[in-house]
């Protein structure tokens, strides 16, 4: 049995009398240490999808399951990191890692080893006095990477984690989270809307279509992290979940140098 399963999932919203299908008849398996992408075009229900495997809105057909336990509530084991960075205001960086920590009764000390190690890790380890006013919103999202990273989760999910960042930041942060794949080895579920970051950072990337939202496919990305954004393999995979998503042009445009 794989780590992650999910078994003819389905999520139906009632809405002033009537059933709003989200997605149905979703199957899908996922390993340990897997960094699995869902994308898909706005409202085809991928934040669904990852709040019902995260266990805050349960499905209402099918099952899904984590390491061989019905998911029915959110696990502290795992944790969620959203677009809008969830920082406290009021607490500078070292004490906004620390949170987690503090819920997981560690002491004092430990708590602070623990917090500069991850904000070694995301590069920030010379900003742990500041507060979250003072930084870029890439320096946010580095923070709230790693108070996640801090309680040792299982599991990470992500929900258009870098949406609201620039697209040079945004590849900065890509890189980073490539690297912690490779260091610390977590299961990730990153929901995103762009073929580019799906491409660059999954295992294997799940494609969604709308009304009511499917899995359209599956797309094993071979080598693992291309870290060349132009290199013939990364488009070829592009290209593949450009055909998935029906965005090809009809007839080919020929160029001539
Ligand atoms: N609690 C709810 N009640 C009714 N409808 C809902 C609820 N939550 C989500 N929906 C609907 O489900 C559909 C899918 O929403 P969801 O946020 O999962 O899509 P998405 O693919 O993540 O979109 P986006 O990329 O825009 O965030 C939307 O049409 C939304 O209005």
């Amino acid at each position: 049995m794989s780590y992650i399963h999910i078994e003819n999932a389905g999520k139906t919203f009632r809405s002033e009398g009537k059933d709003y299908s989200v997605f149905s008849g979703v199957n899908l398996d996922i390993e340990k240490g897997e960094l699995i992408c869902l994308l898909g075009a706005s409202g085809c229900g991928k934040s669904t999808l990852l709040n019902a495997i995260a266990g805050f809105d349960l499905v209402t057909e099918g099952k899904i399951e984590i390491d061989g336990r019905e998911v029915k509530e959110p696990s502290p084991k795992n944790v969620t990191i959203f677009q809008n960075y969830g920082l406290l205001p009021w607490r500078n960086v070292i004490n906004n890692v620390e949170l987690g920590l503090e819920s997981l009764k560690k002491p004092k000390d430990e708590r602070r080893k623990i917090a500069e190690k991850y904000l070694k890790m995301v590069k920030l380890e010379n900003f742990k006095n500041s507060f979250p006013r003072q930084l870029s919103g890439g320096m946010k999202q580095r923070v709230a990477i790693a108070r996640a990273l801090a309680v040792e989760p299982d599991i990470i999910f992500m929900d258009e984690p870098f949406g609201a960042l620039d697209a040079i930041t945004r590849m900065k942060l890509q890189d980073d989270i490539l690297d912690i794949c490779q260091n610390e080895k977590k299961t990730i579920i990153f929901v995103t809307h762009d073929i580019d970051e799906a491409t660059y950072l999954a295992d294997r990337v799940v494609v969604m279509t709308p009304n009511p939202g499917k899995i359209s496919a599956v797309i094993d990305v071979p080598i693992r992290h291309f870290r060349d954004r132009t290199s013939g393999d990364f488009l070829h995979v592009r290209d593949k979940i450009f055909d998935v998503l029906s965005m090809k042009k009809e007839t080919n445009i020929e160029y001539t140098i």
